[in-house]
């Protein structure tokens, strides 16, 4: 469990924007922050790792306190079992992927972790190779790996996945959740794409100039109930979902996802990340691909 409390005056363009948190986050769960850019999101993340201070707040993990500053106590970064993944992938451009992973090992950890990572995230192939030589998805791949070595109890993804194409983010994201769940992470997620968010998270708190002003499944913030029975829409296809004998087509247009409930005939050449056309026909949503 995460428990979270904090106050921080941040200095944004506008002025004076008081980030006001409190948040318990479940050991085990994946959530995500979600909110338009500027709202605190980074804030909170950093200050989790102890690379920012809020001006007073309390976080626990399970039973350690990493910051109380009432009774000042406040860890530095390298004392919280943190993982933290950025956009960009800052590794060491000069040394191979296993030696970057080597780097992030404790003093004293055996190193049969890093095996391990490299087995799980499939680095196998690539653990002799230089950064720079790596796409941006692979290097990606060993960023997540490199945040793994000291086996966190709270992974923190900053928009890790935002600088790459679809397949890649599918790719990454398939990865992410197997960590998730293999290492029993609590992971707290920063990102804008809906889809994403969809798919990783349990639960979304949607920020709003430092506070959260909304917080659900992924699905209880982003379903529109609003779809009027004539319309014609284009999205982009998040999950496909067997239920019995139909599936569940989950489609993101614009910021909203909608679920259209597909025969087995009209899903037989679809896969997510297709672009696709959802349009009523006597009521009932059909789907097609565009091509
Ligand atoms: N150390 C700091 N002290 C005061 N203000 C800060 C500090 N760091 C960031 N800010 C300000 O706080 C505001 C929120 O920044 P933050 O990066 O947390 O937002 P965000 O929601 O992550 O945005 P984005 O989606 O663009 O990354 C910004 O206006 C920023 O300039």
């Amino acid at each position: 469990m995460i428990a979270l409390s904090l106050h921080k005056m941040l200095h944004t363009a506008q002025g004076n924007m008081l980030l006001d948190i409190a948040l318990n986050v479940p050991h085990g769960e994946f959530i995500t922050l979600y909110g338009e850019s500027g709202a605190g999101k980074t804030s909170i993340l950093r200050i989790l790792a102890g690379l920012l201070d809020p001006d007073d707040g309390k976080i626990a993990i399970n039973n350690d306190v990493w910051l109380d500053t009432e009774k000042k106590i406040n860890l530095s970064p390298q004392k919280r079992k943190v993982g933290y993944v950025f956009q960009e992938y800052a590794l060491f451009p000069n040394m191979t992927v296993r030696k970057n992973l080597e780097y992030a090992l404790e003093k004293n950890q055996k190193n049969q972790i890093i095996d391990e990572l490299i087995d799980v995230i499939e680095l196998g192939d690539l653990q002799h190779r230089n950064p720079s030589t790596l796409s941006g998805g692979q290097q990606q791949r060993v960023a997540l790996a490199r945040a793994l070595v000291q086996t966190p109890d709270v992974l923190l993804l900053d928009e890790p996945l935002s600088a790459l194409d679809i397949k890649m983010r599918l790719k990454l994201q398939a990865y992410i959740l197997k960590v998730h769940k293999k290492y029993n992470l609590t992971t707290i997620l920063v990102s804008h794409d809906i889809g994403e968010v969809l798919k990783l998270s349990d639960k979304v708190y949607v920020l709003e100039e430092g506070k959260i002003i909304r917080s659900g499944t992924p699905s209880e913030i982003f379903t529109s109930h609003q779809m009027s029975a004539k319309f014609r829409f284009t999205g982009e296809v998040v999950s496909i979902q067997q239920e019995e004998v139909v599936y569940i087509v989950t489609v993101l247009i614009g910021n909203n996802v909608v679920k259209v409930i597909a025969q087995n005939s009209e899903i037989t050449d679809l896969t997510v990340g297709d672009k696709v056309m959802v349009a009523s026909k006597a009521f009932n949503p059909v789907i097609q691909k565009i091509t």
